[in-house]
């Protein structure tokens, strides 16, 4: 009999993570649990297709052998007990929740296979990148199918620390916020030097979206690309020597990420 897979919490990452699962034939939705008392739409999708929407832990079916953690950080310590007792032996635990520890998911889970994996919202439409850590001595075949189950929704990346994690989520896990915030920032940009709200926008958001996709299409590096736009003396050049100058883009950067990575370590806490 095929085993279940369980996700908790099957918002925009658990709900992307899932659509990956199906889309890429990884998962039947027939042998998919779901709990979450409010589903995002790629969990009510797989529902419909069969998937199994349980009210409680009580109802997990004693297959389930693959658990996605995918609740907010904060909802962990008042669900891990009874979630555990739900739960049989041999599972592997997937959890992306920010900041909540290798330790914390052992100690909540004694005897399971504990992988911490941090995606990104990119994962929706497969062009997500995680990053994972699981115990080294897990058996490598063991390995390989995490490998697979979280390359459904983009590239995979192990790194060897749970401390790692953290920084994993301050920077891609988070990521793409920052450049969705840039991407605001031009358009505001636009406007105060004198053109229309919506023209600002479409440029900003073209400008983005042509960039990344000459960034991922080139074999160049972002230093090289970077370089092809900016004549010497020319407009690009006296834009980057604000935005590269000691108190610009770098050191706002390193700012941004260190907040990110203390607000993890706080949830670990
Ligand atoms: N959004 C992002 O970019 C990323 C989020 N994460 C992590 O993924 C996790 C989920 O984040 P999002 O998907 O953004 O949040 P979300 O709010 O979209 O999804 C959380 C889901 O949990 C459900 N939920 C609430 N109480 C529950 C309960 N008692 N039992 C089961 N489900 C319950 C909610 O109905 C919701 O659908 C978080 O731990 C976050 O740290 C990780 C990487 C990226
Ligand atoms: O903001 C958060 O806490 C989550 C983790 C990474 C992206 N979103």
């Amino acid at each position: 009999m095929a085993q279940t897979y369980l996700i908790v919490g099957a918002g925009n990452m658990g709900g992307a993570l899932l659509s990956g699962w199906l889309k890429s034939s990884l998962v039947n939705a027939r042998n998919l649990a779901i709990i979450d008392p409010n589903p995002g739409i790629e969990a009510v999708y797989a529902i419909e297709r069969g998937a199994k929407h349980l009210a409680d832990f009580d109802g997990i079916p004693r297959n389930t052998k693959t658990i996605l953690l995918a609740v907010k950080p904060q909802m962990f310590p008042q669900m891990r007990r009874q979630l555990a007792e739900a739960l049989g032996e041999d599972v592997l635990i997937i959890s992306i929740m920010a900041g909540i520890s290798t330790q914390a998911l052992k100690d909540a889970f004694p005897g399971a296979d504990i992988v911490r994996a941090m995606p990104n919202t990119p994962a929706a439409i497969g062009k997500g990148v995680t990053a994972f850590t699981a115990d080294p001595a897990l058996k490598s075949e063991k390995v390989e199918a995490i490998k697979t189950l979280l390359g459904a929704t983009g590239k995979v990346i192990r790194i060897e620390t749970d401390e790692q994690i953290n920084a994993v989520t301050a920077v891609s896990g988070s990521g793409p916020a920052y450049i969705f915030n840039l991407c605001e920032a031009l358009a505001k940009a636009a406007q105060s030097i004198g053109l229309p709200p919506d023209v600002a926008a479409q440029l900003a958001r073209e400008t983005i979206i042509g960039a990344s996709a000459l960034l991922e299409a080139s074999d160049q590096s972002p230093t090289e690309l970077r370089e092809a736009v900016t004549s010497p003396g020319g407009t690009t050049q006296a834009a980057l020597d604000v935005l590269m100058a000691d108190d610009g883009q770098g050191q706002l950067m390193r700012r941004a990420v260190v907040a990110a990575l203390a607000r993890a370590r706080e949830f670990s806490e």
